[in-house]
This record gives structure tokens, C-alpha cells and sequence, in this order.
């Protein structure tokens, strides 16, 4: 009796269903943050409702993600729905105990470390330069999700497993593809369903990556390949005190995969929101030309990016920040209470989720001022902002280890597409969410050839 009092104020609505469709159809139609506000108008900041099945507690604010991110997983967990657990194994650095996450976390990250991924900037110049050439350059116009979506699939392809183009690239796209379409699926497992589909692609793309895996361990005991080759090789010579592989098999196949998953999506969202929005800002469109530009001019032709050209990028970076501020491709997610955690004055009972959101401390006007405003100033020292209140990428032990992936990639395409074209949207401004953000048709776009630079140059000499 004296628990259920505490539990923060709303209801759970209907058995297995709860508020589970009033959430997916606002983020369908966009309008996932008024439907949140709603709530808070109602219940106030923390509130009880069920979603997916389950019992959940809705937090937001600075202090919120403070508790979700901080956590070392003693009182909370990750979570993850029933299909994505049993689509990405349960070796995933999703399901890990907080000892094991750590190990798999720091092979990740031994090769996805921005010292190690200096070396790779001009391998994935070379791969963005192909892109262009192949999918933009003669075009009138092109659809920019898709293609982002296949670019920053290959990138991942090439530098994280050493896959080039070819038809074993091509077998992996395509069991990726319908492994992934059943990943926010209802996890029924019949013949036929989604679900189904997804599953036996799972083990489809589970036994390609184990061939890999094999192949790799050779080049390496023949030395024809190095450990810093790709992110296979990375894992397999990393060993433990007794000389063995650290991570064991199973593990480095299901976090492959949840590293093509995590890796592709999010970035190829950011990439496709740039461009929309330097569509609509001409001001802030010039100003990233400008920059790009000059960076161009202290190029020599066909010369790639370095890392030292990326550090010169800075107010495109500041843009990208403020396109993830205003339109986080991850717009929250779940966590589990592995015990009784009081917040705000609540209780959040052991065994119920916790449901966190982004876009809720992103638009907060205590935090970023006319937060509708379209503003990258407001990065322009990352000290002004709070800590915990710009959360695109997470945070604590288990935030994002592809951001300075993603940062690379994105700053490299960026620097390609506007240097080399001029677009405008042919489509209307809307977006919805399925749960990452989709612009309308996926962003088609008209677009022209850039004068040449030199030519700018002879112009102005
Ligand atoms: C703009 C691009 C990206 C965004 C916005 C993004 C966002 C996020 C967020 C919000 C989380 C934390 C989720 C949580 O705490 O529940 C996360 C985790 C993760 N991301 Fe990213 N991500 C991006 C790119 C990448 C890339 C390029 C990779 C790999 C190369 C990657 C790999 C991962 C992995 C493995 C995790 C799980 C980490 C853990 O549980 O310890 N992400 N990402």
C-alpha cells in the first residue's frame, strides 16, 4: 500500500497494450514530443505508464539522464525489446553484465579511439569519393536517405571488416536488409512473418560473419593481415592474461552485428538532415561553404582529407551539433531497474523500465534558448552547454563509442557534397519516425555540378 503510493502519478492503461500505439503513432506522424508533453502537463515530470508489455516510468531533464547514463549497472540495466535481443544474440554489448560489457566496450573501442581512427581518414575519403562519382555526379536529382544509407553501409563494410565491393559485399547487404526490417517488428515467429524473416537472415549474416572471422584468424597467423587491418582483426588479437582470444566467438559475431546496425542508420540520418537543413539556412549554408572551401583551396588535386583538415572544420561540426539538438536520430530509449530507485520524490519499482527521451532536454528553453531556433552557436565552447543535456549520442559508461566515427564520416561527406554541388529540396519540410527520423519520399533532391574551384580562382586572380 505505502509503495503503491509513491509510484509517480498516471495510469497503465490496458493489459500488454498500455499507451504502447498512442506513442508509435505520434512518432509516426511527428508528434511524439507534444504527445510527451501532454503527459508532463498532466502527471507532471515523472509518470507511470506501460509500454511494449511493460510497467514503465517516463523521466526527462537534466537530472533524468543523469540517473539513466550514470549508472554502472548496479541498480540499472540496459534493455532492449524481445526481437532486438533475440536478432542481434545474446552476446550483444546490449545484454552483457556490466564486467563483460566492459571487456567487449574496450575492444570496441581500441579500434573505434580517435588515435586509431586517424589513419582511416583517407580510406574513408576515397570510399565517399567513389559514392559521389557513382550515385550523384551526371544526376539531376537523387533521394538522399537511401543513399546515405548505402554509403555509410559500405564504409562500415570496408573499414570495420575489411568487406570491399563485390558479390560477397552484396550477399551481406542483402541478408542485413531483412534481418533489420524485423527489428522493430512484433516478435510473433511464424512462417512468413517479419519477424521470422528477420530471425533466419540473423543467422544468414551470423554464419557469413563467422566465415569472415575464420578467415581473418588465418591472414593473421600468416601475417597477411595486420591487427590494425579492420575491426575483426582488431578482436582477434586482442588476448587475455592466458594468451587466448578475448572475446569469444559468439561475442564477436552478434557485437559485429550490432555494430553494422548502430553504425549505419544513425549516421546516414545525420548526413540526410544536414542537407536538408542547409537547404532551408542560407546564412548557415554559407558559412559551412566558406569553410569547406578553403580547406579545398589548401588542397592539391586528388589529394585526400586528413585529420588535421577535420580539426579545421569546426563550424560545420557546430552545425551537425545542432541538426543532432534539433532532430536526434535516437529519440530515447530503456532501461531496466534491477532495484527499488527513488527520483523526485518517486519510486520506480525493481523490474520496471525506465523510458528516457532526448528531444524533451534538447527543446528546453531553461537549457537552450529559443530552442526552436536553428542556432550552432550555441556550441561554440562545449562549456556552455550543461552536462547532460545534450545527450544525441547518450551518455556515462555506455555513450555512443562510433560518435568520432560518425563525427569523421560526416564531416568528409559534408566536405564533398558542398564543395562539389548545389541542391534544393523537392520535397515538402515534413518528417516522421519509424523511430529514426524520415523526411518526406526520403529526401529527394534536385542538383547541379559547383563551378570547379580553380576556375573561382582564375576568375578572381
Ligand atoms: C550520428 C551518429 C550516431 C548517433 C546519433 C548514435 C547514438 C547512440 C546513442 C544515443 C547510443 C546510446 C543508447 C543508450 O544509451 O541507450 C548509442 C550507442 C551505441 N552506438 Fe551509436 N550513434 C551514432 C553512430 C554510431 C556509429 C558510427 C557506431 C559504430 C561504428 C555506433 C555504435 C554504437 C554502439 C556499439 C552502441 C552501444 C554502446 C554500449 O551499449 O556501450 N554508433 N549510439
Amino acid at each position: 500500500q505505502k509503495s503503491s503510493e509513491r509510484l509517480p502519478p498516471g495510469s497503465l492503461g490496458l493489459p500488454l497494450i498500455g499507451q504502447s500505439l498512442g506513442l508509435l503513432r505520434a512518432m509516426r506522424a511527428n508528434t511524439a514530443e507534444k504527445w510527451l508533453e501532454q503527459r508532463v502537463r498532466k502527471y507532471g515530470p515523472v509518470s507511470k505508464l506501460s509500454l511494449f508489455g511493460k510497467p514503465t516510468v517516463f523521466i526527462h531533464g537534466q537530472a533524468a539522464n543523469k540517473l539513466v547514463f550514470t549508472n554502472d549497472g548496479s541498480t540499472i540495466s540496459s534493455q532492449q525489446t524481445e526481437s532486438i535481443r533475440r536478432i542481434l544474440g545474446e552476446r550483444s554489448i546490449f545484454e552483457l553484465s556490466p564486467e563483460d560489457h566492459k571487456r567487449v566496450r574496450n575492444a570496441l573501442m581500441l579500434f573505434l579511439k580517435p588515435e586509431s581512427l586517424k589513419q582511416y581518414v583517407g580510406k574513408m575519403d576515397e570510399e565517399i569519393k567513389k559514392h559521389l562519382e557513382e550515385h550523384w555526379h551526371g544526376k539531376q536529382q537523387v533521394t538522399v536517405l537511401p543513399l546515405m544509407k548505402n554509403l555509410t553501409f559500405n564504409i562500415i563494410c570496408s573499414l570495420l571488416f575489411g568487406l570491399e565491393q563485390g558479390t560477397r559485399r552484396d550477399e551481406f547487404v542483402e541478408g542485413f536488409q531483412t534481418m533489420i526490417e524485423g527489428m522493430w517488428s512484433v516478435p510473433i515467429n511464424f512462417p512468413f512473418t517479419r519477424y521470422n524473416g528477420s530471425l533466419k537472415a540473423s543467422q544468414r549474416v551470423q554464419n557469413m560473419i563467422k566465415e569472415l572471422i575464420r578467415e581473418k584468424r588465418v591472414q593473421l597467423e600468416q601475417k597477411s593481415a595486420s591487427p590494425q587491418h579492420d575491426l575483426i582483426t582488431c578482436f582477434l588479437s586482442i588476448r587475455n592474461d592466458d594468451g587466448k582470444e578475448e572475446l569469444t566467438e559468439l561475442e564477436m559475431v552478434h557485437n559485429i552485428m550490432v555494430v553494422m546496425v548502430a553504425g549505419h542508420d544513425t549516421s546516414s540520418v545525420l548526413i540526410t538532415f544536414l542537407l536538408r537543413l542547409l537547404a532551408n539556412e542560407p546564412s548557415v549554408y554559407a558559412a559551412v561553404l566558406q569553410e569547406q572551401e578553403e580547406i579545398a583551396r589548401s588542397k592539391l588535386s586528388g589529394e585526400f582529407l586528413t585529420w588535421e583538415d577535420l580539426a579545421k572544420m569546426k563550424y560545420t561540426w557546430r552545425v551537425a551539433q545542432e541538426t543532432l539538438r534539433m532532430t536526434p536520430p535516437v529519440f530515447g530509449g530503456f532501461r531496466n531497474a534491477l532495484k527499488d530507485i527513488e527520483f523526485n520524490g518517486f519510486l520506480i519499482p525493481k523490474g520496471w523500465q525506465i523510458f528516457w527521451v532526448a528531444p524533451m532536454t534538447h527543446m528546453d528553453d531553461s537549457i537552450f534558448p529559443e530552442p526552436s531556433k536553428f542556432d550552432p552557436n550555441r556550441f561554440d565552447k562545449q562549456t556552455s552547454v550543461p552536462p547532460y543535456c545534450f545527450v544525441p549520442f547518450g551518455g556515462g559508461p555506455r555513450i555512443c563509442p562510433g560518435m568520432e566515427f560518425a563525427r569523421i564520416e560526416t564531416l568528409i561527406a559534408m566536405h564533398h557534397i558542398v564543395t562539389q554541388l548545389t541542391w534544393k529540396l523537392c520535397a515538402d519540410n515534413h518528417f516522421s519516425r519509424d523511430p529514426m527520423p524520415v523526411p518526406t519520399k526520403g529526401l529527394p533532391i534536385g542538383i547541379m555540378p559547383r563551378t570547379p574551384l580553380s576556375t573561382v580562382r582564375c576568375f578572381t586572380k
